[in-house]
């Protein structure tokens, strides 16, 4: 297969562009250009900024394009009016102001109700929880609203004319389930008054349309572009994920999420029931607060990331008792919207920049640990840990997780794998089958039973617990 494909990552901070050969996966170049720093944004900026990483990884200028596919963050509310315009800047998965909608809806349906309907549970990252805002907030908008899509859509629909989405997308909704592959309409008429038009779910292999010209397309054979995906969808195709492999990804976001052939309830509803990008499912538990707890706390002490990771090693293992909760944007595992970070155990000895840069790394392990923990409990199986996302660079995280996850953890070559991801669907909508590129691990790292990890996680332990 000769010609290359375009993946799209639109992501919480950026928009990453690849240019990948068809027949290795290799990729040929690529692009970037950064997103607001906001949790309401206007879509706009997104095709913006798409463009520009469009530009920056040289696409236009391409004769070889075989196809497009664009995954993006999960959730974020688009809602259009009769015209295509946003009603309201669009809501994003770590925006909180839906709290009081989502916990409303969680005791009008019960637990078992909502995993019943969609196996998804409403905290305020589900989108169906931000129109139910719109609606008590923002009336005269609510009413205007004609179609309701998702951030990944808004671009396939910029990039292609096309209105449609994927299940991955499609299932972190609160109103589409994964386990019956159908929308549940009367959920968005109880809570939003109202059911606008949604765009059609499309199979995995599936086009939504093809390239507009003012993208590059009509130059020839049309371009297929590919149905996208949720962002951690489009990485569990780009790593070619298999039962068993369990992906624990820090981007802005930390999640931790598995592949299933069969769907996977979790009665507690802590774990999402999402679905992937290849007709399986994609039970995940995602946190508000991962790389940036390091970055701020980087910035705090005025160093560079490079100084940061030498403060974090040069410390003692558990911090000297110094524990950080890391929910510096509320929290959404566990639900805790409105909790801030705390630093807990300051005596002068403790108090130190190795320690407190220490404690952010070790509190981003944790969190994540406690997903894992989740994961684990409804039995999921955990037989290898992929750790990928601009965190992952973090060689003080790298350190830190052995230990406090209880097992050793593989490196994936450095890569945009959300992107990579929504490459490999566009080779699928392209040929009709998707491609086998492989995934090289860079390096295996093994716990190394320093005692300091389990001193702190049961510190960790403690002091979320004080928060419940
Ligand atoms: N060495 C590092 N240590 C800690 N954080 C890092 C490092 N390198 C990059 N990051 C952080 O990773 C984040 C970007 O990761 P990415 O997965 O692209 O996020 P997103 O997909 O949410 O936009 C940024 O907050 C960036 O500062
Ligand atoms: O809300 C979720 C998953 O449910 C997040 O994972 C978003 O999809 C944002 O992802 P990043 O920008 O952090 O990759």
């Amino acid at each position: 297969m000769s010609g290359v494909l375009v993946g799209v990552d639109s992501s919480t901070q950026s928009c990453k562009v690849l240019v990948v050969e068809a027949a290795t996966g290799t990729i040929l170049s690529t692009g970037v250009a950064p997103h607001p720093d906001a949790t309401a944004v206007d879509p706009h900026v997104w095709v913006e900024a798409l463009r520009r990483a469009w530009a920056d990884a040289g696409v236009a200028e391409r004769t070889d394009v075989l196809g497009v596919g664009v995954s993006a963050q999960q959730h974020g509310m688009v809602a259009v009016d009769r015209d295509g315009v946003p009603v309201h800047d669009a809501l994003l998965w770590n925006d909180v102001r839906s709290a009081d909608q989502a916990a409303r809806m969680v005791q009008d349906l019960g637990v078992e109700g909502w995993m019943e309907a969609v196996n998804v549970l409403p905290v305020s990252s589900i989108t169906l929880t931000k129109l139910a805002w719109l609606r008590e907030h923002r009336p005269d908008a609510a009413a205007r609203v004609h179609r309701v899509m998702l951030p990944h859509d808004w671009l396939v629909l910029h990039l292609s004319g096309a209105f449609a989405t994927d299940r991955s997308d499609a299932s972190g909704t609160g109103y589409f389930s994964a386990v019956t592959g159908a929308y549940r309409p009367e959920l968005l008429e109880r809570y939003f008054g109202a059911v606008p038009e949604l765009p059609p779910v499309l199979g995995p292999g599936e086009a939504a349309g093809t390239l507009l010209p003012e993208w590059g397309g009509g130059r020839g054979r049309p371009v297929p572009v590919s149905a996208g995906a949720g962002d951690n969808a489009g990485a569990g195709l780009g790593l070619e994920l298999e039962p068993g492999d369990v992906v624990v990804s820090v981007g802005t976001s930390g999640t931790v999420f598995s592949r299933s052939a069969a769907p996977v309830v979790d009665p507690s509803g802590v774990t999402a029931g999402f679905a992937d990008a290849t007709g399986d499912h994609l039970p995940l538990l995602c946190t508000l607060n991962a790389a940036r707890v390091m970055t701020s706390t980087a910035q705090l002490l005025s160093v560079d990331l490079d100084r940061f990771t030498e403060l974090a090693r040069s410390g003692p293992s558990d911090a000297h008792g110094l524990t950080m909760l890391p929910y510096f944007d509320g929290e959404r595992t566990p639900n805790f919207p409105d909790a801030t970070g705390q630093l807990h155990g300051l005596t002068r000895a403790s108090f130190t920049p190795e320690n407190l840069a220490r404690a952010a790394v070790l509190a981003v392990a944790n969190s994540l640990a406690d997903c894992l923990d989740v994961l684990r409990g409804i039995g999921a199986p955990v037989e290898r840990i992929l750790l990928i996302g601009g965190g992952a660079k973090s060689e003080a995280l790298r350190s830190v997780l052995p230990d406090t996850f209880g097992m050793p953890v593989e490196v994936p070559r450095a890569q945009e794998y959300v992107a990579l991801g929504a490459a490999r669907q566009a080779a699928w909508a392209a040929t009709g089958r998707p491609p086998r590129w492989g995934r090289r691990i860079e390096s295996v790292l093994e716990p190394t039973g320093d005692p300091g990890a389990g001193e702190y996680r049961a510190r960790y332990g403690r002091l979320r617990a004080s928060l419940e």
